[in-house]
C-alpha cells in the first residue's frame, strides 16, 4: 500500500481532522493507499522533547529528504514563549511528569532544560519540513469560485489617513545590509569584539548576509510614529512576524511595549525588574508576574491612565477582553494582520470595538515597502474588486532554511558596542559593522542548489500560465544585488523563449501587479522566503477570502511532494467557538485540494488508473463542494465543519459511482446512494451537537476519544464510512 503522511497538528484543523481523516482513508484505502498521522502537534513535540514520545519531527526531516516522501502538511502552532508554558501546563495537569520552563535558567540542568524546550518554540516545524521551494497559487475553480461569490472587502473612505510606517532605510536591516557569496565551502565565524558568537558552515556559491537593525534608531523611528499618529489621528498599530523570526522580533516588539508605554516602564522600572517582567514577553505575561503583588492595581491603573491620556490610541487584538496589540508578540503576525488591515478600509478595532484608521508600524523597510504600497494603493485607487480583481501566484525562495527565514541561530542582540566581524577559516574578513550594545545583528543565508532550483520552478510556471513573471529583487539592496547575478546566470541554462520574466523593486513590483490585478490580469510574483509569506495571505485573503482556500504546493528538491494546506495558521479562535457551542467554522479547503494534489503525484509516479480516478472523483467532488457552497457557515446551529466532510464524501462518492473506473465505480456505487438517501438524517445528527459545550479535555492535547466523539456525531454518517 502507498502512504501519504498527513501531520498531526493543533487548534482548529486538529480539530478538524478528527472528522475528515476517517473519512479520507475510507476513500483512499480502496485505491491501495493509506493516509497515517504523524504527530508533530506542539504537545507532541514538547512530549518529544522531554523523552516521553517519539520525535516524529525529526523523522519527517528524514523522510522529506527522499524521493517519494509525501506529506500532507496542516498549520501548527508556532509558539510564542507564552504558548509554550500554557502547553506545559496543561501537560503537567494531564499528569506528565515533565519540568516548567525555566525563564531566567539558574543552573546548568535549568539551562539545559531550557535549550530542550526551545526546539519547541517559534516556527520549529516548516524550516524543517520545507526542503524545496513554495509554489502557492488559487486553483482556476477556487479564484472562479470567489469571483461569482465574493466575501466582502470595506471600501476605503475618500482621503482615507490610512498608511504605513517604516524606517526609510537608515539603520534597519535594510540600510545596514551588506552580502557576499561564499566561493567555497569553508567555516565562518561571526564575532563582536573578536569574541566568537558562532560559526557556521558556508557551502561555495551560498549567500550570505550580515545587517544589524540599529536600537537607538528604532526607538527613535517608535517615537515618531507615536507622535505622528497622534497628530494624524490614526490608530497606532505594530506589525511583526515573533514566530518566525523568533530571536528579532519578539525584540522589536518589546522595544515597541517600552516606548508605548515609556512613562509607566520608568517609573515602575525596578518593580519589573524585581518581577522579572520581560517586555519582549508582552503584556500578559507582564500582568501575570504582577498578579499578587503590593503594586499590582497601581501599575494596571498606570497602563490605563496612559491609555487615556493624551497618547494616540493604540489597536487592540480583542477589545472585548481589553486585550491590546502589545498582549503577546504572537498575538499580531504581519502575513496575517496586514491583509486585514487592508480587506477592513485601512482601519483596525479601537477599545470600543470601533473601526478607525490606522498606521501601521513595521519597523524593517525591506518589507514595510511592500505594505505601504499596499495601503497607498488602496488609498489613492479604492479598494479592490474580488469580483473582476486578477490573480497573484507566487514562486518562493524557501528550501533549506533561505534567507531571514533560517536566521535564528545567527541572530544576536548584542551585549556590547563594538564591531562585528564574519571571518572565513583563512582569515578574510567577509563583512564588519559597527554596533552599539543591544543592538539586534543577524545573518541571514540562501543556498545555491534552492536558488537554482528557484529560477527552474519559475521557468517552469511561466512557461505553464503564459504570464509575466517578477523577481521581486531590488538593486539596492545589497542581498538582492547578488541574488540577481546569481538568478541572470541560471536563467541562461533554461529555455525562456517567449517569457516574460521581469527584475523589480519591492515598490514597483507591488505596483506593477496590483496595476494588473485592477484590470484583471494574472502575474507570478517571484520572491525571497519573507515576501513569500507575506504575499500569500495578503493576496489571496483579498481575493478569496481566506489564504485557507490556496493551493501551497513544496516541490521537494529530492523528488517528493510536500502538500501544506493553505497559507495560514491554526485559526485559535475557532477552536474558542467550538469548544463554547460545539461549531467549527474552520474550513477545510485547503486539506481537500492538497489531498488532491498529494494523491495525483502518486498517481503519475505509479501510472496507476485506480488512483487517477480517485483523483479526478476528488477534483469533481471538490468542484461541488464549491459549486453548491458547502463551506461551513461561521454561527453555531447551521452545518459546521462536519457537515462540510460530510458534503465532500457524499460528492466524492458519487463521482467515482458515475466515474469510469469500474471497480471503484461498484464499490462506491452503495456507498454514494446511502450517503445521498440519508443526506437530511446525517445532518440533523450533525446539526443536534451545535450550540452545546464540548469538553475535549484539552487544548493543546486534546483527548482522541473525546475530540473523535465530538467530531464525529453523526452515527448514520459513521456508520456508512465503516461499511466503505
Ligand atoms: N503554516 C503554518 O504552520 C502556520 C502557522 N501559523 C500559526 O497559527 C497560529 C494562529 O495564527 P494567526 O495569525 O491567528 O492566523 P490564522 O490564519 O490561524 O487565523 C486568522 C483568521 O483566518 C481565518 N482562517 C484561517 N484559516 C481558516 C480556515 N481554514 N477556514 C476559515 N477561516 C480561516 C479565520 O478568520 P475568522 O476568525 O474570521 O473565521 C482566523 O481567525 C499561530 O500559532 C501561528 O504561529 C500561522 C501561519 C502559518
Ligand atoms: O512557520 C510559521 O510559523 C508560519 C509559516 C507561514 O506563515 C507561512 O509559511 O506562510
Ligand atoms: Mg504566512
Amino acid at each position: 500500500m502507498s502512504k501519504i503522511i498527513w501531520s498531526k497538528i493543533d487548534e482548529a484543523p486538529a480539530l478538524a481532522t478528527y472528522s475528515l481523516l476517517p473519512i479520507v482513508n475510507a476513500f483512499t484505502k480502496a485505491a491501495g493507499v493509506e493516509v497515517v498521522l504523524s504527530d508533530i502537534s506542539l504537545a507532541g513535540r514538547v512530549l518529544a522533547a522531554m523523552g516521553l514520545a517519539e520525535d516524529e519531527l525529526s523523522k519527517l526531516g528524514e523522510v522529506v529528504l527522499q524521493e517519494d516522501a509525501n506529506i500532507i502538511k496542516l498549520p501548527n502552532i508556532s509558539a510564542s514563549v507564552g504558548q509554550l508554558k500554557d502547553c506545559i501546563a496543561e501537560l503537567q495537569g494531564q499528569g506528565y511528569d515533565i519540568p516548567n520552563y525555566p525563564e531566567n535558567p539558574a543552573n546548568d540542568s535549568e539551562k539545559a532544560i531550557q535549550a530542550k524546550y526551545s526546539t519547541c518554540l517559534g516556527s520549529a516545524v516548516n524550516p524543517v519540513l520545507r526542503e524545496g521551494n513554495s509554489d502557492r497559487r488559487a486553483a482556476v475553480a477556487v479564484k472562479n469560485f470567489a469571483k461569482k461569490n465574493p466575501h466582502k472587502l470595506r471600501a476605503f473612505s475618500e482621503n482615507s489617513k490610512a498608511y504605513v510606517a517604516h524606517m526609510e532605510g537608515n539603520g534597519d536591516f535594510y540600510g545596514n545590509e551588506k552580502s557576499v557569496t561564499s566561493d567555497k565551502d569553508q567555516k565562518v565565524t561571526i564575532a563582536l569584539n573578536g569574541k566568537e558568537l558562532t560559526t557556521i558552515k558556508a557551502l561555495a556559491g551560498e549567500v550570505l548576509d550580515g545587517t544589524f537593525m540599529s536600537v537607538a534608531a528604532l526607538k527613535a523611528f517608535y517615537k515618531k510614529t507615536i507622535e505622528d499618529a497622534k497628530a494624524n489621528d490614526v490608530l497606532w498599530s505594530l506589525h511583526l512576524k515573533a514566530t518566525m523570526m523568533k530571536i528579532s522580533d519578539p525584540i522589536m516588539f518589546g522595544h515597541g511595549f517600552v516606548a508605548f508605554f515609556e512613562d509607566v516602564f520608568a517609573k515602575y522600572a525596578d518593580t519589573f525588574k524585581e518581577l522579572n517582567v520581560n517586555p519582549n514577553q508582552g503584556m500578559s505575561d507582564l500582568e501575570k508576574k504582577i498578579k499578587g503583588h503590593a503594586k499590582e492595581a497601581e501599575i494596571k491603573a498606570a497602563f490605563k491612565a496612559a491609555l487615556d491620556s493624551d497618547a494616540p490610541k493604540l489597536a487592540m487584538v480583542d477589545s472585548d477582553k481589553g486585550t491590546t496589540n502589545f498582549n503577546a508578540s504572537n498575538d499580531v503576525i504581519i502575513d496575517a494582520s496586514m491583509p486585514v488591515v487592508v480587506r477592513e478600509g485601512g482601519k483596525q478595532w479601537d477599545r470600543t470595538g470601533a473601526a478607525v484608521e490606522c498606521v501601521a508600524v513595521i519597523p524593517d523597510s525591506t518589507y514595510g515597502m511592500f505594505h505601504a504600497e499596499m495601503v497607498a494603493d488602496c488609498v489613492k485607487n479604492g479598494q479592490y474588486d474580488v469580483t473582476t480583481m486578477g490573480t497573484m501566484q507566487n514562486i518562493g525562495l524557501m528550501a533549506q532554511k533561505a534567507e531571514e527565514y533560517g536566521s535564528h541561530p545567527t541572530t544576536f542582540e548584542l551585549a556590547e558596542a563594538g564591531t562585528v566581524t564574519v571571518t572565513t577559516e583563512d582569515g578574510k574578513v567577509l563583512m564588519s559593522f559597527e554596533c552599539e550594545a543591544g543592538d539586534i545583528w543577524r545573518m541571514s543565508r540562501a543556498k545555491d542548489i534552492p536558488i537554482k532550483d528557484w529560477v527552474r520552478l519559475t521557468v517552469e510556471r511561466t512557461r505553464i500560465e503564459g504570464i509575466p513573471a517578477v523577481f521581486w529583487l531590488d538593486e539596492n539592496r545589497a542581498h538582492d544585488a547578488e541574488m540577481i547575478k546569481k538568478v541572470k546566470k541560471y536563467l541562461a541554462d533554461f529555455d525562456t523563449n517567449g517569457l516574460d520574466i521581469q527584475f523589480m523593486n519591492v515598490t514597483d513590483a507591488t505596483r506593477f501587479t496590483n496595476a494588473r490585478i485592477r484590470q484583471g490580469l494574472n502575474t507570478i510574483a517571484v520572491t525571497g522566503n519573507v515576501l513569500r509569506d507575506h504575499l500569500t495571505d495578503m493576496y489571496p485573503i483579498l481575493e478569496l477570502g481566506t489564504s485557507a482556500k490556496m493551493l501551497s504546493i513544496v516541490p521537494l528538491l529530492a523528488g517528493g511532494g510536500l502538500y501544506e494546506t493553505g497559507a495560514g495558521g491554526s485559526a485559535p479562535k475557532h477552536v474558542e467557538q467550538f469548544l463554547k457551542e460545539g461549531h467549527l467554522r474552520w474550513d477545510s479547503l485547503g486539506e481537500f485540494l492538497a489531498l488532491a494534489e498529494s494523491l495525483r503525484f502518486l498517481g503519475h509516479k505509479h501510472s496507476d488508473a485506480k488512483l487517477s480516478a480517485l483523483t479526478a472523483a476528488l477534483d469533481k467532488a471538490n468542484e461541488g463542494y464549491l459549486d453548491n457552497s458547502k463551506e461551513p457557515s461561521r454561527k453555531a446551529g447551521e452545518p459546521d465543519n462536519k457537515a462540510s466532510h460530510f458534503y465532500l464524501a457524499q460528492y466524492w462518492a458519487k463521482a467515482l459511482a458515475e466515474g469510469d473506473n469500474a471497480e471503484l465505480a461498484a464499490k462506491f456505487a452503495p456507498v454514494a446512494k446511502a450517503l445521498s438517501e440519508k443526506e437530511d438524517q446525517i445532518i440533523s445528527e450533525l446539526l443536534a451537537v451545535e450550540g452545546k459545550a464540548q469538553n475535549i479535555g484539552g487544548y493543546f492535547h486534546p483527548n482522541d476519544e473525546l475530540a473523535q466523539k465530538a467530531m464525529r456525531p453523526s452515527a448514520t454518517l459513521n456508520a456508512i464510512i465503516e461499511s466503505i
